[in-house]
Protein backbone atom coordinates (compact mmCIF):
# COMPACT_ATOMS: atom_id res chain seq x y z
CA UNK A 1 0.00 0.00 0.00
CA UNK A 2 1.71 3.39 -1.04
CA UNK A 3 2.65 5.75 1.71
CA UNK A 4 0.84 8.48 2.96
CA UNK A 5 2.77 11.37 3.00
CA UNK A 6 0.73 14.34 3.79
CA UNK A 7 -2.50 14.37 5.52
CA UNK A 8 -4.42 17.39 5.89
CA UNK A 9 -8.09 18.00 8.00
CA UNK A 10 -10.51 20.62 8.07
CA UNK A 11 -8.26 23.33 6.84
CA UNK A 12 -10.12 26.77 6.86
CA UNK A 13 -8.48 30.10 6.00
CA UNK A 14 -10.68 33.24 5.78
CA UNK A 15 -8.69 37.06 4.30
CA UNK A 16 -10.23 40.23 5.85
CA UNK A 17 -10.25 42.91 3.20
CA UNK A 18 -11.76 46.31 5.14
CA UNK A 19 -14.86 45.21 6.51
CA UNK A 20 -15.60 42.08 4.45
CA UNK A 21 -14.02 38.79 5.41
CA UNK A 22 -13.58 36.01 2.48
CA UNK A 23 -13.45 32.44 3.35
CA UNK A 24 -10.51 31.09 0.74
CA UNK A 25 -10.32 27.51 2.31
CA UNK A 26 -13.96 25.78 3.48
CA UNK A 27 -12.90 23.28 5.66
CA UNK A 28 -10.84 21.00 3.10
CA UNK A 29 -9.76 17.85 3.86
CA UNK A 30 -6.52 16.96 1.55
CA UNK A 31 -4.05 13.82 1.59
CA UNK A 32 -1.29 12.92 -0.99
CA UNK A 33 0.88 9.60 -0.63
CA UNK A 34 4.74 9.16 -1.79
CA UNK A 35 5.54 8.16 -5.26
CA UNK A 36 2.35 10.13 -6.60
CA UNK A 37 1.63 13.21 -8.47
CA UNK A 38 -1.06 14.36 -6.91
CA UNK A 39 -2.41 17.74 -9.37
CA UNK A 40 -4.62 20.75 -7.85
CA UNK A 41 -6.74 22.31 -10.68
CA UNK A 42 -9.64 24.85 -10.50
CA UNK A 43 -10.42 28.27 -11.31
CA UNK A 44 -8.23 31.56 -10.25
CA UNK A 45 -9.00 32.38 -6.70
CA UNK A 46 -10.68 29.33 -5.83
CA UNK A 47 -7.99 28.94 -2.64
CA UNK A 48 -4.90 26.26 -4.62
CA UNK A 49 -2.26 28.20 -3.40
CA UNK A 50 -3.62 28.89 -0.01
CA UNK A 51 -4.01 25.29 0.07
CA UNK A 52 -0.22 24.87 -0.82
CA UNK A 53 0.68 27.31 1.87
CA UNK A 54 -1.12 25.99 4.39
CA UNK A 55 0.14 22.55 3.82
CA UNK A 56 3.68 23.29 3.61
CA UNK A 57 4.13 25.49 6.99
CA UNK A 58 3.93 29.00 5.00
CA UNK A 59 0.67 29.84 6.24
CA UNK A 60 -1.23 28.91 9.44
CA UNK A 61 -4.70 28.01 8.73
CA UNK A 62 -7.49 29.37 11.08
CA UNK A 63 -8.55 26.01 11.69
CA UNK A 64 -7.47 22.42 10.56
CA UNK A 65 -4.39 20.50 11.35
CA UNK A 66 -1.88 19.22 8.70
CA UNK A 67 0.00 15.99 9.22
CA UNK A 68 3.44 15.72 7.24
CA UNK A 69 5.68 12.64 6.80
CA UNK A 70 3.36 11.51 10.81
CA UNK A 71 4.37 15.25 12.13
CA UNK A 72 1.57 17.64 13.40
CA UNK A 73 2.74 20.77 11.29
CA UNK A 74 0.95 23.83 13.22
CA UNK A 75 1.95 22.33 16.83
CA UNK A 76 5.68 23.25 16.11
CA UNK A 77 7.25 26.08 16.84
CA UNK A 78 8.10 28.89 13.64
CA UNK A 79 11.28 27.49 14.00
CA UNK A 80 10.61 24.08 13.82
CA UNK A 81 8.15 24.36 11.33
CA UNK A 82 11.04 26.15 9.14
CA UNK A 83 13.34 23.63 9.97
CA UNK A 84 10.94 21.36 8.75
CA UNK A 85 10.67 23.00 5.77
CA UNK A 86 14.45 22.98 4.74
CA UNK A 87 14.89 19.38 5.90
CA UNK A 88 11.84 18.21 3.64
CA UNK A 89 10.21 20.19 1.33
CA UNK A 90 10.99 21.53 -2.12
CA UNK A 91 9.09 24.10 -3.45
CA UNK A 92 8.81 24.78 -7.38
CA UNK A 93 7.38 28.12 -8.23
CA UNK A 94 5.93 29.77 -11.83
CA UNK A 95 8.78 33.07 -11.59
CA UNK A 96 11.61 30.09 -10.88
CA UNK A 97 12.81 32.56 -8.03
CA UNK A 98 16.91 32.22 -8.85
CA UNK A 99 19.31 34.43 -7.99
CA UNK A 100 20.12 36.61 -10.66
CA UNK A 101 23.85 36.80 -9.68
CA UNK A 102 24.59 32.95 -8.86
CA UNK A 103 25.50 30.78 -11.97
CA UNK A 104 23.45 27.26 -12.17
CA UNK A 105 25.67 25.67 -9.90
CA UNK A 106 26.04 27.91 -7.37
CA UNK A 107 21.76 28.26 -7.14
CA UNK A 108 21.88 24.44 -6.14
CA UNK A 109 25.19 24.88 -3.74
CA UNK A 110 23.53 27.60 -1.96
CA UNK A 111 20.41 25.87 -1.06
CA UNK A 112 22.75 22.41 -0.19
CA UNK A 113 24.81 24.84 2.60
CA UNK A 114 21.45 25.85 4.45
CA UNK A 115 20.88 22.34 4.51
CA UNK A 116 24.61 22.34 6.41
CA UNK A 117 25.95 20.10 3.21
CA UNK A 118 29.74 20.45 3.21
CA UNK A 119 31.44 22.23 -0.01
CA UNK A 120 32.65 19.77 -1.74
CA UNK A 121 29.86 17.41 -1.29
CA UNK A 122 27.27 20.28 -2.26
CA UNK A 123 29.26 20.76 -5.10
CA UNK A 124 29.18 17.10 -5.99
CA UNK A 125 25.29 16.77 -5.20
CA UNK A 126 24.71 20.13 -7.26
CA UNK A 127 26.31 19.17 -10.24
CA UNK A 128 24.46 15.60 -10.34
CA UNK A 129 20.90 17.44 -9.42
CA UNK A 130 22.04 20.04 -12.53
CA UNK A 131 22.91 16.68 -14.88
CA UNK A 132 19.78 14.60 -13.50
CA UNK A 133 17.63 17.46 -15.42
CA UNK A 134 19.86 17.84 -18.97
CA UNK A 135 21.64 21.03 -17.58
CA UNK A 136 25.30 19.59 -17.55
CA UNK A 137 26.33 22.07 -20.09
CA UNK A 138 24.69 24.87 -18.32
CA UNK A 139 26.39 24.95 -14.85
CA UNK A 140 28.26 28.64 -15.59
CA UNK A 141 25.19 29.96 -17.27
CA UNK A 142 23.46 32.86 -14.41
CA UNK A 143 19.85 33.34 -15.37
CA UNK A 144 20.12 36.17 -17.88
CA UNK A 145 21.39 33.60 -20.35
CA UNK A 146 19.34 30.74 -19.82
CA UNK A 147 16.32 30.13 -21.38
CA UNK A 148 12.31 29.95 -19.58
CA UNK A 149 12.81 26.09 -19.63
CA UNK A 150 16.13 26.00 -18.20
CA UNK A 151 15.59 28.18 -15.33
CA UNK A 152 13.09 26.44 -13.81
CA UNK A 153 15.07 23.15 -14.44
CA UNK A 154 17.26 24.90 -12.86
CA UNK A 155 14.38 25.54 -9.79
CA UNK A 156 13.94 21.86 -10.11
CA UNK A 157 17.48 20.77 -9.83
CA UNK A 158 17.10 22.95 -6.59
CA UNK A 159 14.04 21.22 -5.44
CA UNK A 160 15.46 17.54 -5.64
CA UNK A 161 19.07 18.23 -4.76
CA UNK A 162 17.84 18.03 -0.78
CA UNK A 163 16.19 14.80 -1.83
CA UNK A 164 12.85 16.25 -0.55
CA UNK A 165 9.81 14.03 0.19
CA UNK A 166 7.55 16.73 -0.12
CA UNK A 167 7.47 18.76 -3.35
CA UNK A 168 5.32 21.26 -3.77
CA UNK A 169 4.86 23.29 -7.41
CA UNK A 170 2.79 26.40 -8.08
CA UNK A 171 1.91 26.70 -11.34
CA UNK A 172 5.10 25.51 -12.75
CA UNK A 173 4.75 25.37 -16.28
CA UNK A 174 2.60 28.38 -17.09
CA UNK A 175 5.71 30.90 -17.95
CA UNK A 176 6.63 27.87 -20.13
CA UNK A 177 6.17 27.32 -23.86
CA UNK A 178 4.81 23.43 -24.24
CA UNK A 179 7.85 22.21 -25.18
CA UNK A 180 9.68 23.47 -21.69
CA UNK A 181 6.42 22.90 -19.95
CA UNK A 182 6.72 18.92 -20.86
CA UNK A 183 9.94 18.46 -19.65
CA UNK A 184 9.36 20.15 -16.41
CA UNK A 185 6.06 17.70 -15.69
CA UNK A 186 8.26 15.12 -16.79
CA UNK A 187 10.99 15.94 -14.33
CA UNK A 188 8.04 16.14 -11.34
CA UNK A 189 6.99 12.65 -12.47
CA UNK A 190 10.24 11.34 -12.12
CA UNK A 191 10.72 12.64 -8.40
CA UNK A 192 7.99 11.01 -7.82
CA UNK A 193 8.52 7.49 -9.45
CA UNK A 194 12.12 7.43 -8.76
CA UNK A 195 12.52 9.06 -5.37
CA UNK A 196 9.30 8.61 -3.72
CA UNK A 197 8.55 12.08 -3.43
CA UNK A 198 4.47 12.79 -2.88
CA UNK A 199 4.47 15.88 -5.71
CA UNK A 200 1.99 18.11 -4.93
CA UNK A 201 1.35 20.36 -8.35
CA UNK A 202 -0.66 23.48 -8.81
CA UNK A 203 -1.94 24.24 -11.98
CA UNK A 204 -4.32 25.57 -14.46
CA UNK A 205 -2.73 23.78 -17.82
CA UNK A 206 -4.82 20.53 -19.03
CA UNK A 207 -1.83 19.28 -20.70
CA UNK A 208 -0.34 18.42 -17.47
CA UNK A 209 -3.16 15.99 -16.50
CA UNK A 210 -1.51 12.59 -18.60
CA UNK A 211 1.48 12.93 -15.48
CA UNK A 212 -1.00 13.24 -12.88
CA UNK A 213 -1.73 10.07 -10.71
CA UNK A 214 -4.84 12.10 -9.30
CA UNK A 215 -6.75 15.27 -9.91
CA UNK A 216 -8.00 16.98 -7.67
CA UNK A 217 -10.65 19.68 -8.21
CA UNK A 218 -11.11 22.98 -6.24
CA UNK A 219 -13.41 25.77 -6.98
CA UNK A 220 -15.08 28.09 -3.99
CA UNK A 221 -12.32 27.28 -1.38
CA UNK A 222 -13.78 23.00 -1.43
CA UNK A 223 -12.52 20.15 -2.99
CA UNK A 224 -15.58 19.75 -5.64
CA UNK A 225 -13.54 16.39 -7.17
CA UNK A 226 -11.00 13.88 -6.42
CA UNK A 227 -10.15 11.21 -9.20
CA UNK A 228 -7.61 8.63 -8.50
CA UNK A 229 -6.33 8.09 -11.68
CA UNK A 230 -3.58 5.33 -11.29
CA UNK A 231 -4.26 2.78 -8.76
CA UNK A 232 -2.73 3.03 -4.89
CA UNK A 233 0.05 0.51 -5.05
N1 LIG B 1 -2.65 37.53 1.73
C1 LIG B 1 -3.88 37.69 1.23
N2 LIG B 1 -4.69 38.68 1.66
C2 LIG B 1 -5.93 38.82 1.17
N3 LIG B 1 -6.50 38.00 0.24
C3 LIG B 1 -5.74 37.01 -0.23
C4 LIG B 1 -4.39 36.79 0.23
N4 LIG B 1 -3.90 35.69 -0.43
C5 LIG B 1 -4.88 35.26 -1.26
N5 LIG B 1 -5.98 36.05 -1.13
C6 LIG B 1 -7.23 35.86 -1.86
O1 LIG B 1 -7.67 34.54 -1.64
C7 LIG B 1 -8.29 33.99 -2.80
C8 LIG B 1 -7.63 32.66 -3.14
O2 LIG B 1 -6.29 32.89 -3.50
P1 LIG B 1 -5.32 31.72 -3.97
O3 LIG B 1 -4.07 32.39 -4.43
O4 LIG B 1 -5.23 30.70 -2.92
O5 LIG B 1 -6.13 31.13 -5.20
P2 LIG B 1 -5.63 30.28 -6.44
O6 LIG B 1 -6.69 29.26 -6.68
O7 LIG B 1 -4.26 29.80 -6.20
O8 LIG B 1 -5.64 31.35 -7.58
P3 LIG B 1 -4.69 31.51 -8.86
O9 LIG B 1 -4.96 30.33 -9.72
O10 LIG B 1 -5.15 32.79 -9.48
O11 LIG B 1 -3.29 31.59 -8.35
C9 LIG B 1 -8.14 35.04 -3.89
O12 LIG B 1 -9.37 35.71 -4.03
C10 LIG B 1 -7.07 35.96 -3.37
O13 LIG B 1 -7.26 37.27 -3.81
Amino acid sequence: MSNIAIDAKGLSKSYKIGKTKQQVLNHVDFNAYHGQVTMVMGPSGSGKSTLIAALSGLMKPDEGEVIALGEDLWKKKKAKIDKFRLDHCGFIFQGFNLFPALNATQQVEQVLKFCKVKGPEARQRAIAALTEVGLEHRLRQTPAALSGGEKQRVAIARALSKNPQLLFADEPTSALDSVSGQVVIKLLHRAAKEHGAAVICVTHDPRLEAYADRIIHMEDGKILDDRQITPLT
